[in-house]
This record gives structure tokens, C-alpha cells and sequence, in this order.
């Protein structure tokens, strides 16, 4: 049998998002985000689910840090609730909410765990959706006042950042593809709100310079695309599929410019961008860490017309997890690499990459196998990409806790620990145990 053995520095964590964790909604002076009025919008969410209770992490967090310290992690990602800062966007402090993640992150701290903290995870004040939300740039002004106020009011608690998860999530997927809040499928809107968030970034970044002690960064998503065949064209197609994922978020960051051959590809679809003057300089500030979110890849050929990119997903038979992504362990390692020709060696987290099983609790156990052969499958991908000279520092496990699932709804579990939703209970799952052990010993048996 083979061991796969991590570096002795690694860090190893998991993750969760305040929407998909914390339920509470209105509680605490918390305003209305933009999850609120999606998930009570009668056929937005499987089952009509939505994020009042979830895991009741606001009132259960010393219970769920607690399961932190005996699973062995060293960082847990989470994220603010800027509704519950601010529940108006901008303007007044909720000085409740301060003080309930003064309280958490307190707790983290006390049990040795390091905070990283994501401060948009989707979850945008309502009342600023109201005035056009991301598509109108005064967002990137409240999210400018929304950061600056907490790395002010963090300092010295939290020292690693990360300002926009997951970019393509919240421009395409939720305002061209309409599946996620606020549900628009406008090509225009969403490239428009793609530019304004890594504009925020930017923002966030240069006020992080001056207030802010630490490290900063933001998360975006990959999905991998294998061409189905060597064919030029099948080639050409995949790599327009990966960059509407990677080069489009990454080359303003890290080259300060969009990737040229998209741009002439949106511009022939009658899509332009509006890019005002300082902008690419705001979004291409260094960052000092970036984190990736992996979890799946495809097969792709070339289909005129087929799409936004003329690209034909094709299902060759990959097992899938059961939410109907591809395992693909494969396309993870070449994500990574990609990342390191292309952009260097920037230190890397992966920031989410977990598998949705959804598993039941039997006899007091939670029998999920197949996560743990997930998880090992990406972990010797990614071992194989830190050994060719990829500079990732991290892994953190999507996710700690079963969650609301977004437009999926609580059917849909990611946890390490299972979520009874009735009674909250919480469950470690065999899952758990396995990442326990390999946590102590920095290692696990093939
Ligand atoms: N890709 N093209 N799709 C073509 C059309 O598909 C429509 C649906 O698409 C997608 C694509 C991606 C996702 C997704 C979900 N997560 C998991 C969350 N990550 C952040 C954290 O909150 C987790 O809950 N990451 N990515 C969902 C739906």
C-alpha cells in the first residue's frame, strides 16, 4: 500500500459560509440579504428550503468549535454575514452582530484554531440589491466600507483574509445562468458584475494595505475541462470553458488585464465591458494568498452553437457524487498546475474541495465510504501537484458541517458531520474520523 505524506507544515482545515450555517436570520439586528429573498421566492430552492435555521451554528458555534478541537484542525474558514454589520449595506453598525463574531472568533482562538475569514459569501444586503446590487458600482463602495470596517475592527484577531468567494458563482452562475440569488440570466449583467466584484476585490485589498495586519486573497472556483478528443477544436473549446473559470478572474488579478480571446469572444456574443480608468490597476494589487475551490471536472468537445463557449459537456461515464458532479480528481491537478505556469507561485489554500454524499445517520453511525474515497483520490492529486513544485500551504474540506446547499436546499450533504435539520443534532460521520487521523499524522494509507 502506498502512504501519501503531506509537508509537516501543512495546514489542514474546513469550511463553512454564514447563509449556509448559521440560521438566526432574524436575530441579532441582522438585516435581509439577498438569500433571504431568494430562498422564500417559491421555486428558487429544492423543497422550498431556506436559511432561517440551517445549522443554528449563531446559537450552536461553541458546540461546533468544540468538534473542531477534537477533529484536529489548525484553521476553519467561515464567513461574515455583511447584513449582520451592516444591515442596510452601508450606514449604521449592527453592534450586535460585531460582538456575536467577536464572541466566535474569540472562541476559535481560545481552542487554538486560526481564523480565515471570508467577507462575501453571496449573502449581499438586500437593501443594496434593492439599489442594483453588484451591477451598480456604489456596491463596490459599500463593500470598500464593509472590509475596511472589520479588518479595523478584527485587527490582531484575524489575520487571513479572503474578500470575494467564488466570483463566477456570483456573476454567472447567479446573473447569467440564473440558478443562484438573485436569479437574473442576463449575459451583459453578469460580465458587468463580474468586472465590479474584482473591482471590490481591489478595493478591499487597498484599504487591507492600510488598515489591515495579515494576509489577503479571495477564492475563487475551477472547474476542470478534458477535450474529448486531440482535435484542435475540442482543444480550443475546453480551454474557453476553463478560462470563463480561471483566466477571466485571475489574469486582472495577477496580469492586470482581462484574457484577450475572451473579451472578442463576449464582444461577438454583444457583450462589452466598462471598464473605468484606475480600475485594473485597483484589481491587479498584489495578494499574498489565493484560495481555490475545486470539486469536479468534465469531458468537452466542440458543438457549434452549443452554449456560451460552442462547447458540449459529455458524460463518458465518470462516477459521479450525488449531486451529479463528475469525481474527476485528475482535472485537480491540472487546475493547480495551470495555476503555477500562469501565475506563479502565489501561496494556495485550497479553500473548499469536498464531495456531496448524502448519507444517513444508522445505528448512531454515518457509514459515508464514498467521501472518504473522494477525499483520498483529491489528496494524492494534490500531493502530486505540491511535489511538482505547486506552492499550496493548505487544504480545507468543504465542508464541516451538513448545510444549506444553496438552490440544492439541505438534500444535498458536504459534511464531515451529518445535520439532523429537525433536531440539529450533530453526527461525526466515518468521514470525520478519517480526516481526524490523517490530520495527527499527516498522512494516510492508500
Ligand atoms: N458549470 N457550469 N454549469 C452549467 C449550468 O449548471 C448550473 C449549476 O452550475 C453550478 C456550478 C457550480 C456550483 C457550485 C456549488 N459549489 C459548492 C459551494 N461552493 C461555495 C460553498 O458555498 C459551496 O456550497 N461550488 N460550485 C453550483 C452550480
Amino acid at each position: 500500500m502506498a502512504i501519501i505524506k503531506f509537508p509537516e507544515h501543512f495546514k489542514w482545515g474546513a469550511a463553512t459560509a454564514a447563509y449556509q450555517i448559521e440560521g438566526a436570520v432574524k436575530e441579532g439586528g441582522r438585516g435581509e440579504s439577498i438569500w433571504d429573498r431568494f430562498s422564500h421566492t417559491p421555486g428558487k430552492v429544492i423543497n422550498g428550503d431556506n436559511g432561517d435555521i440551517a445549522c443554528d451554528s449563531y446559537h450552536l458555534y461553541r458546540e461546533d468549535i468544540a468538534l473542531m478541537k477534537d477533529l484536529g484542525i489548525s484553521v476553519y474558514r467561515f464567513s461574515i454575514s455583511w447584513p449582520r454589520i451592516f444591515p442596510e449595506g452601508i450606514g449604521k453598525v449592527n453592534e450586535e452582530g460585531v460582538k456575536y463574531y467577536h464572541d466566535f472568533v474569540d472562541e476559535l482562538l481560545h481552542n487554538g484554531i486560526e481564523p480565515m475569514c471570508t467577507l462575501y459569501h453571496w449573502d449581499l444586503p438586500q437593501a443594496l440589491q434593492d439599489k442594483g446590487g453588484w451591477a451598480n458600482r456604489e456596491t463596490i463602495e459599500a463593500f470598500g466600507q464593509y472590509a475596511s470596517f472589520m479588518f479595523q475592527e478584527f485587527k490582531g484577531k484575524i489575520s487571513k483574509w479572503l474578500t470575494i468567494n467564488e466570483p463566477w458563482c456570483v456573476s454567472f452562475l447567479s446573473n447569467y445562468l440564473g440558478a443562484h440569488a438573485p436569479g437574473n440570466k442576463d449575459l451583459q449583467l453578469a460580465t458587468t458584475i463580474s468586472h465590479h466584484l474584482l473591482v471590490a476585490h481591489g478595493l478591499a485589498v487597498s484599504q487591507f494595505r492600510k488598515i489591515g495586519e495579515g494576509e489577503i486573497g479571495f477564492a475563487p472556483n475551477l472547474e476542470w475541462l478534458e477535450p474529448f478528443s486531440n482535435k484542435e477544436e475540442d482543444i480550443q473549446a475546453c480551454n474557453r470553458g476553463i478560462a470563463w473559470f480561471i483566466e477571466w478572474f485571475m489574469d486582472p488579478v495577477f496580469h492586470g488585464k482581462y484574457p484577450e480571446f475572451l473579451l472578442d469572444w463576449f464582444k461577438d456574443k454583444g457583450v462589452t465591458l466598462s471598464i473605468d480608468e484606475g480600475d485594473m490597476e485597483q484589481i491587479s494589487q498584489p495578494i499574498d494568498i489565493l484560495g481555490i475551490n475545486y470539486y469536479t471536472g468534465s469531458v468537452g468537445r466542440y458543438k457549434e452553437g452549443e452554449g456560451l463557449f460552442d462547447l458540449e459537456p459529455i458524460d463518458i461515464g465518470y462516477a459521479k457524487t450525488d449531486i451529479g458532479w463528475n469525481i474527476y480528481p485528475e482535472g485537480f491537478y491540472k487546475a493547480l498546475h495551470k495555476l503555477k505556469v500562469q501565475y506563479g507561485d502565489i501561496p494556495i489554500y485550497i479553500t473548499e474541495n469536498g464531495a456531496c454524499y448524502n448519507d444517513e445517520v444508522e445505528n448512531g453511525e454515518v457509514k459515508d465510504t464514498r467521501r472518504i474515497e473522494y477525499l483520498k483520490q483529491h489528496l494524492i492529486s494534490l500531493k502530486r501537484a505540491i511535489d511538482s513544485g505547486v506552492n499550496i500551504q493548505g487544504y480545507l474540506t468543504w465542508s464541516l458541517l451538513d448545510n444549506f446547499e444553496w438552490a440544492e436546499g439541505y438534500d444535498m450533504r458536504f459534511g464531515l458531520i451529518h445535520i439532523n435539520f429537525k433536531t440539529l443534532a450533530r453526527t461525526k460521520k466515518d468521514s470525520y474520523f478519517w480526516y481526524k487521523q490523517m490530520i495527527g499524522n499527516t498522512w494516510f494509507e492508500r
